[in-house]
């Protein structure tokens, strides 16, 4: 990894497409001239364009794309693609325009075209869900190595090839970057990639122009709804991903009415996965033991086929996430009685998942996770999974996302102030929402659900944070959920840098344990 990492991974020797042959394969119209002109690549963002990308100018929430083409044609773009409104603005870039109906909803094609990605020999494999998308992508990648294939992944927290790996922004990416992110991996004989796939990404095209081999389901709960008007909707948007256009087949999680109900409706053959006793299921999860450290468990399927194994993990949860993504690779052709050799070998699976629980602490002193959950049942899973694994008391840190879904405040206080002996509220992202409101309307949560709960309300994180170090001793345990992976926080649209995980170490070792 380079200390500065690119935003974007591109492939380094991409074979140009012909812009003529690209119009009359998508039916595009075309304004100006094309002649003999070819794309090596295609972006959505004028700041990330490479001399002889396409240019997509397409409508977003504070302006047209198309209004930066001659930024794009300044930085080498051959040609932008754009909608009719779009195309009125690019006239006068001097750039060849193609006019699409809708250019969002044509990049995925145009993507997949440009980067050849129904060639890629990769098996794809997509996970969605409101919780646990990142782990099993995490979990997948991490098999899949112990298996000796060669694996890529995308996530919320990195686009990954091999040892390569760089930041991301958004879950899923655009589809212009997730298509040559494919294409460099197709470069370096990738041979399975694991895609972490949102629900705004299914919504807003960006998985267009690929038909995943295995797509995976966790779970559905309150999350979103800011994006989307009711559950149902948000729910909607994430079975699109369980289409014959979209998968091939699909592995379901049933321990939830969503889960059921995604496995009756989904439009591809579906597996079914459950941890609950009463379910009835392909394939049965059993938790065996939970440690702070991993968790163990058993993986029964159909025709007495088992695997025992342990996830270097906190929590139930994680069981399921390692579970979901064993019976992915089966589903996709990968030999059961090969995974648990290699997990046999290693004596468990061998995955890192940045920022997922992931304990900070050393030997001594409290055990102190940060974690990314920032969802009334990602507190709740989380708790529950150190309640369960810890003698002291547990101490929660936490904020809420500022300009994020507002109704679900409530609960996430009253989750903490349930779960939790002490809750410190502080800032989260505030974005350009008051931070003392957002931090109100947790505490009110909390209140009202354990009036007595010990609450102390310190804005700045970092002395949140050392504030519950200062209440914790050897035995407690602190939850710090929230900034998971990240490496800032965002005030009025500026990305101060603050992670989490690095401050909470300081603060360790400031206090005299071990980090
Ligand atoms: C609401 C939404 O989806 N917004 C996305 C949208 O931004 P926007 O509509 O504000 O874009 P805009 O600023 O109006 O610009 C319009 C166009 O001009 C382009 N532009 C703009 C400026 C410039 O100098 N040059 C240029 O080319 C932009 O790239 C864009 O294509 O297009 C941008 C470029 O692709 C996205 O980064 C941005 O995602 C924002 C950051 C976002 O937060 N999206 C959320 C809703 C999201 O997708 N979240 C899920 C969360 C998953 C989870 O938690 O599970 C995700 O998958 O990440
Ligand atoms: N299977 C699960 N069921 C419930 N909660 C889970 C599960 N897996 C993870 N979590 C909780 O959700 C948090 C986020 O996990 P993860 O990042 O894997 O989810 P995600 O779906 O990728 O979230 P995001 O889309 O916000 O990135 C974890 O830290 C944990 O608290």
């Amino acid at each position: 990894m380079t200390g500065s990492p690119p935003t974007a991974l591109r492939p380094q020797h991409p074979a140009p497409r012909s812009l003529r042959s690209l119009a009359e394969q998508f039916g595009l119209e075309v304004r100006g001239e094309l002649a003999d002109l070819e794309a090596t690549g295609v972006v959505l963002s004028s700041n990330t364009v490479r001399p002889g990308d396409l240019y997509v100018g397409v409508p977003g929430r504070n302006a047209h794309g198309a209004q930066y083409t001659a930024a794009a044609r300044d930085a080498g773009a051959v040609a932008v693609l754009t909608d009719a409104a779009g195309a009125e603005i690019a006239a006068g870039a001097g750039l060849p325009v193609l006019v699409a109906d809708d250019a969002r909803a044509t990049l995925g094609q145009v993507a997949a075209w440009i980067h050849r990605t129904a060639e890629n020999p990769a098996t794809m494999f997509a996970v969605t869900g409101t919780n646990g998308k990142t782990s099993v992508v995490y979990l997948l990648y991490g098999i899949l190595r112990q298996l000796g294939v060669t694996a890529g992944l995308t996530s919320t927290a990195e686009r990954r090839i091999g040892d390569e790996a760089v930041t991301s922004s958004l879950t899923t990416p655009e589809a212009s970057e997730l298509h040559a992110l494919l294409a460099r991996m197709r470069e370096v004989d990738v041979r399975a990639v694991g895609i972490e796939v949102s629900a705004q990404a299914l919504s807003r095209h960006r998985v267009d122009g690929l038909v995943f081999d295995v797509a995976g389901f966790t779970n559905l709960t309150h999350d979103h709804l800011d994006d989307y008007p009711s559950m149902q909707v948000y729910y909607e948007a994430k079975r699109d991903l369980f289409e014959p256009e979209r998968s091939r087949r699909a592995v379901v999680t049933v321990d939830s009415e969503w889960g059921a109900r995604l496995a009756a409706e989904a439009g591809v053959p579906v597996t079914t996965l459950t941890t609950r006793p009463e379910i009835e299921a392909d394939w049965r999860i059993t938790v065996l033991d939970e440690q702070p450290a991993h968790t163990a468990f058993l993986l029964e399927g159909p025709g007495g086929r088992r695997l025992e194994t342990r996830v270097p993990l906190l929590g139930w949860y994680m069981a399921a996430n390692a579970a979901l993504a064993i019976v992915m690779l089966v589903d996709a052709g990968y030999a059961l009685e090969g995974i648990a050799a290699a997990l046999e070998r290693d004596g468990g699976i061998d995955a890192y998942i940045p920022g997922r629980a992931e304990r900070i602490s050393g030997e001594r002193g409290p055990i102190v996770y940060i974690d990314y959950g920032h969802s009334p049942d990602a507190f709740l899973q989380t708790l529950d999974a150190i309640r369960r694994t810890t003698t002291g008391r547990l101490i929660m840190v936490f904020g809420a996302d500022g300009d994020r879904d507002t109704t679900k405040r409530a609960d996430m206080g009253a989750i903490a102030a349930r779960g939790a002996d002490v809750v410190v509220i502080t800032d989260f992202h505030p974005r350009w929402e008051d931070p003392a409101a957002i931090r109100t309307a947790l505490i009110d949560g909390a209140r009202a659900a354990v009036p007595d709960r010990e609450i102390h309300e310190i804005a700045d994180p970092r002395a949140a944070f050392r504030a519950a170090l200062a209440l914790a001793g050897d035995g407690d345990a602190i939850l710090y959920a929230g900034p998971g992976h990240e490496d800032y926080h965002e005030v009025k649209g500026v990305k101060i840098p603050y992670s989490a995980r690095d401050d909470a170490r300081s603060a360790l070792r400031e206090a005299g344990w071990p980090a």
